[in-house]
């Protein structure tokens, strides 16, 4: 069983990114990315770190905005103000956010072309009918980190686990553009495993520690692991019990250092392209 490195795809992104960033720093324009941050959830806190770290290493600049408890209204002048705002060319909205607010709700406010984590659901409808549009960073990283490690996906028998706007539905509509025979499992299944089972190429996006087991996986199959499920000693750990897994399938996402660097790689990738124009 193959470990993907997801610190080295996500460094050979950043390799680009880097170069990219020089030229358009040299050009006068400092690509520029606010982070709304609108709850302390820890996952998110992880990410936000994540993001500003490796923003500072490439030359982007990072707006951390930390609204914890922000009400929809507050969120939704943000979101415009940022929009219209010529010094900011990516925004990301991170998620959960406060209780009764959501990121269907709100995401329209987000100006299309700075919508760097594809939140606004003209992003989403774009993706759907096949034109040009920014996907959410996790689901463009799920399709990466399958190319790159040149996965066969035409024809083959994928199953995507969760259906949320952020993970789930993106990738699926991804993969579904690669050609895959996708299916979308969630919470009302039946019979989950004897679907995953099935699966050349299954992607875990739930958020439960160590749902899926050896039961779940097909000999060989292709695993990506998209949760991130903080553990109580300041850990993180996947969907996917890799170790309980690993005898049975051919290659797997570890968590950390699968997606999650690949996801920070190409938010990244997208301000840039975004502060391209
Ligand atoms: N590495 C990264 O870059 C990122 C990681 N994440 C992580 O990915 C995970 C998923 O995130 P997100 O999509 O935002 O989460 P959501 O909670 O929005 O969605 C979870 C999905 O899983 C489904 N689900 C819940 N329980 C079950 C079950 N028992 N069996 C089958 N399906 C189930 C839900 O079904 P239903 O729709 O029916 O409720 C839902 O579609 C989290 O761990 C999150 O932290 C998220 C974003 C980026
Ligand atoms: N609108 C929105 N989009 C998101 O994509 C989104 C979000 N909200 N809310 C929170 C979750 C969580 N998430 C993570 C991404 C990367 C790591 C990551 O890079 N983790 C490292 C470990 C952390 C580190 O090394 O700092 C790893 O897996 O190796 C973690 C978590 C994105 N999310």
């Amino acid at each position: 069983m193959t470990l993907i490195d997801g610190r080295a795809i996500s460094q050979a992104i950043l390799d680009t990114v880097s170069a990219d960033v020089a030229a358009l720093r040299d050009a006068g324009t400092t690509p520029t990315l606010a982070i709304v941050v609108p709850t302390d959830d820890e996952a998110t806190a992880w990410y936000v770190r994540s993001i500003v770290r490796t923003a500072t290493k490439v030359g982007v600049e990072a707006r951390q905005i930390d609204r914890h408890g922000i009400t929809a209204d507050e969120l939704v002048a943000e979101l415009a103000s940022l929009s219209s705002d010529p010094g900011v060319h990516g925004i990301i909205c991170q998620t959960p956010l406060p209780k009764g607010v959501t990121l269907d709700q709100v995401g329209q406010h987000i100006a299309p072309a700075k919508d760097v984590d594809g939140a606004n659901p003209e992003s989403l409808g774009r993706l759907a009918a096949g034109l040009p549009a920014f996907a959410p960073a996790t689901a463009q990283a799920v399709v990466e980190i399958l190319q790159r490690e040149r996965t066969p996906l035409s024809g083959v028998d994928l199953v995507v686990v969760g259906r949320s706007n952020v993970v789930g539905k993106p990738a699926a509509l991804l993969l579904l553009a690669e050609n895959a025979t996708v299916t979308v499992c969630h919470s009302r299944t039946r019979d989950l495993a004897a679907h995953t089972r099935r699966a050349d190429v299954l992607v875990a996006a739930v958020g439960r520690a160590h749902m899926l087991g050896a039961d779940h996986v097909k000999p060989g199959a292709v695993v990506i692991d998209v949760g991130t499920n903080p553990t109580e000693d300041g850990g993180l750990v996947g969907d996917v019990d890799t170790a309980a897994v690993e005898p049975v399938a051919g290659s797997i996402t570890p968590v950390p250092g699968g997606v999650g660097p690949v996801t920070t790689a190409l938010l990244l990738r997208n301000v840039v392209t975004a502060a391209r124009g």
